[in-house]
């Protein structure tokens, strides 16, 4: 059977991964249906050997045979459109954080919460990318060990805010200045991703901390976040430091890592060998390394935990849940 698929901001950073995964996999389309903005209209595009216009995204795009339709073009676009494209019986799968922690809305990372996607009601979404590589790493700990507090502080790359992010980047390694970030990114860090809220934390730290929670099914979870803006232009980085309920064995921990579906353990450090966010880039597994003992508490962990934030950390896990939905015949 083949699936008549939209993509909804195809000609975005991760709208075109969305394209270029769904080639790699050989998901079968039938009819694509690229929609962007006004300025994108009429833009071709080439997949799977044929030849597709974009068209501008309207409130009729979906009046038409549409099985799937892939969103990647901010929470504003999301909010209005995927319940039109629900309406019209299309199953949306949506990258934005507008519909993630709507309680009718399954949050799912294939790895770790596949189950999730049967209770959909034609939304699912796709957690952020920072969350995505955090819970695949961590799950496989969780239903071992059973984690108690988990402590975040991430390294993200600037294609995490599209093509302006990385503009900033190169224009200031050029001395240039910046226009996107509040500040300069090149040579430098900035602890603020997305906006702050009310309990001083940025939007993108709650997200984190509220999607695992969602995703690991956990509410007593306690975790924390800090979410840093480093100069790297592809590949998050992520310190976790986790806290479990079991003692465990260090030498175990690592057998886990290595077995883990959609892990790769980069863990030779006599060697010099750790994730890397440029051995990361344009990859899909999740690499994990730096494994050690937290001697400060009872049974705790650290870690490093690396993945590409476009591939696996968007379009690579939406792609994913969209095999899903082929694999559990909800489609
Ligand atoms: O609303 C928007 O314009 C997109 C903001 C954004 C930029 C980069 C990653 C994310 C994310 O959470 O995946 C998000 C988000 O959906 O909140």
């Amino acid at each position: 059977k083949k699936y008549n698929v939209a993509i909804v901001g195809a000609t975005g950073k991760v709208g075109e991964t969305f394209l270029k995964v769904l080639e790699e996999k050989n998901f079968p389309v039938d009819k694509l249906y690229p929609m962007a903005s006004k300025k994108s209209a009429g833009i071709n595009i080439k997949f799977q050997g044929k030849d597709w216009t974009v068209e501008e995204l309207s409130e009729s795009s979906f009046d038409k045979d549409i099985d799937i339709a892939l969103f990647s073009a901010g929470g504003s676009i999301s909010l209005k459109y995927a319940p039109i494209a629900r309406e019209k019986g299309v199953i949306v799968i949506d990258n934005s954080s507008a519909w993630r922690m709507d309680k009718d809305v399954p949050l799912v990372v294939p790895e770790v919460n596949p189950e999730d996607i049967k209770k959909h009601n034609g939304i699912i979404a796709n957690p952020n990318c920072s969350t995505i590589q955090a819970v695949v790493a961590l799950k496989p700990l969780h239903d071992r060990f059973k984690i108690k507090r988990i402590v975040y502080s991430t390294y993200q790359a600037v294609s995490g805010s599209g093509v302006k992010g990385i503009r900033d980047l190169e224009e200031g390694l050029k001395g240039n200045k910046n226009e996107f970030y509040p500040h300069q990114i090149a040579f430098n860090c900035i602890p603020h991703i997305d906006v702050f809220l009310e309990n001083g934390y940025t939007k993108e730290e709650m997200k984190m901390v509220e999607e695992t929670k969602k995703i690991m099914n956990d509410d007593s979870l306690r975790i924390t976040a800090t979410a840093v803006r480093v100069p790297v232009i592809s590949g998050h980085s992520e310190s976790i430091n986790v806290e479990f309920e079991k003692p465990y064995e260090i030498s175990e921990v690592f057998s886990i890592m290595d077995s883990a579906e959609g892990i790769v353990l980069v863990d030779d450090v006599a060697n010099n060998k750790y994730p890397l966010a440029v051995d990361a880039a344009d990859t899909d597994p999740v690499y994990v390394g730096r494994l050690r003992r937290d001697e400060s508490v009872e049974s705790g962990l650290n870690m490093w935990v690396v993945a590409d934030n476009i591939r696996k950390g968007a379009a690579t896990n939406t792609v994913q849940i969209a095999e899903l939905l082929v694999k559990y015949d909800l489609i």
